[in-house]
């Protein structure tokens, strides 16, 4: 099979473009199909004129670009190839059947176990991806998580992405929900910070996958102080593997947040998303 979206040079009239699929903060994305192969996409369009208001978002946009064509991993969502015209980029993408997984949250107000222990270990494994890679997403929260036809989750937006170790100052804007304390710490100008706030992130989104809210979540100053105390409580109808969990990543110092090769065999995502025997046997006993 030929590969599709491969040619070096791509250029609009390549694509038709179908419906708005959704908008952030810079840009907007439309299905798009590239007529040659007929292979279905999404579009992401982002005018430079909004990118040089010069708060360093051409900058992500360069970053986005440059770390997420280098990534192939089915929980990550792929960037095929990008090109521009006079007054636009466009970010050629991999399309996500089931779009946004924090609309599915909210529409279901919070995730089963099961469910929410099966996303979790995709992201080990995506994050486990990225970190051997040296990358640093910094961004991990449900709006920047994607779904695909099969349920599975997707990783997008490496808007802020960065090698690691890093200590560049995140200009804080949106949510300060899924900040590690060592990213909001102002004052010392040294806040290296390395992988380990991802980790911090995953034990935010178990959290907020299961709770159906951020641990964190105030306003923004008593979110700051809360975070920086790791003062949170988790209900008691949460079962006490997946309490285990959360408290072995929102831990304060990086070092000892529970390392992703300990969470992917962690007991509460073994019991949800390992296969018994039983269950493997059923399946094939039945093809
Ligand atoms: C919505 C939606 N419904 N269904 C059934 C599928 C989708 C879907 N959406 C996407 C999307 C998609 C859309 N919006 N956004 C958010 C956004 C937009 C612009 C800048 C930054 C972030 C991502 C993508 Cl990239 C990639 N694939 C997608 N698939």
């Amino acid at each position: 099979v030929d590969q599709p979206l491969v040619p070096k040079q791509f250029h609009l009239g390549m694509f038709e473009i179908g419906r708005p699929l959704g908008k952030g903060k810079f840009g907007r994305v439309y299905l798009a199909r590239e007529r040659s192969s007929g292979y279905i996409c999404a579009l992401k369009v982002l005018y430079k004129s909004e990118l040089q208001q010069g708060s360093g978002v051409e900058k992500q946009v360069r970053r986005e670009i440059e770390i997420q064509s280098n990534l192939r991993h089915p929980n990550i969502l792929k960037l095929y190839g990008h090109f521009h015209d006079s007054k636009r980029i466009f970010l050629i993408l991999e399309f996500a059947g089931k779009g946004e997984l924090y609309k599915h949250l909210r529409r279901e107000n919070r995730f089963p176990e099961w469910k929410a222990a099966q996303y979790i270990a995709q992201m080990a494994s995506a994050l486990r991806y990225l970190h051997r890679k040296h990358v640093i997403h910094r961004d991990i929260k449900p709006e920047n998580i994607l779904m695909g036809i099969h349920g599975e989750v997707k990783i997008s937006d490496f808007g802020w992405s960065v090698h690691a170790p890093n200590n560049r100052r995140k200009t804080l804007c949106g949510t300060l929900d899924y900040l590690p304390p060592e990213m909001i710490k102002s004052g010392s100008k040294d806040n290296w910070y390395d992988e380990k706030v991802d980790l911090w992130s995953l034990g935010v989104l178990t959290y907020e996958f299961l709770v159906g809210e951020a641990p964190f979540e105030d306003t923004p100053i008593m979110t700051q102080k809360r975070i920086a105390r790791a003062d949170m409580t988790i209900p008691d109808w949460v079962s006490k593997e997946a309490k285990d969990l959360i408290k072995k990543l929102l831990v304060l110092d990086p070092e000892k947040r529970l390392p992703l090769e300990e969470v992917q065999n962690h007991p509460w995502i073994i019991k949800h998303c390992v296969k018994g025997e039983r269950a493997s046997n059923r399946e094939k006993s039945l093809k």
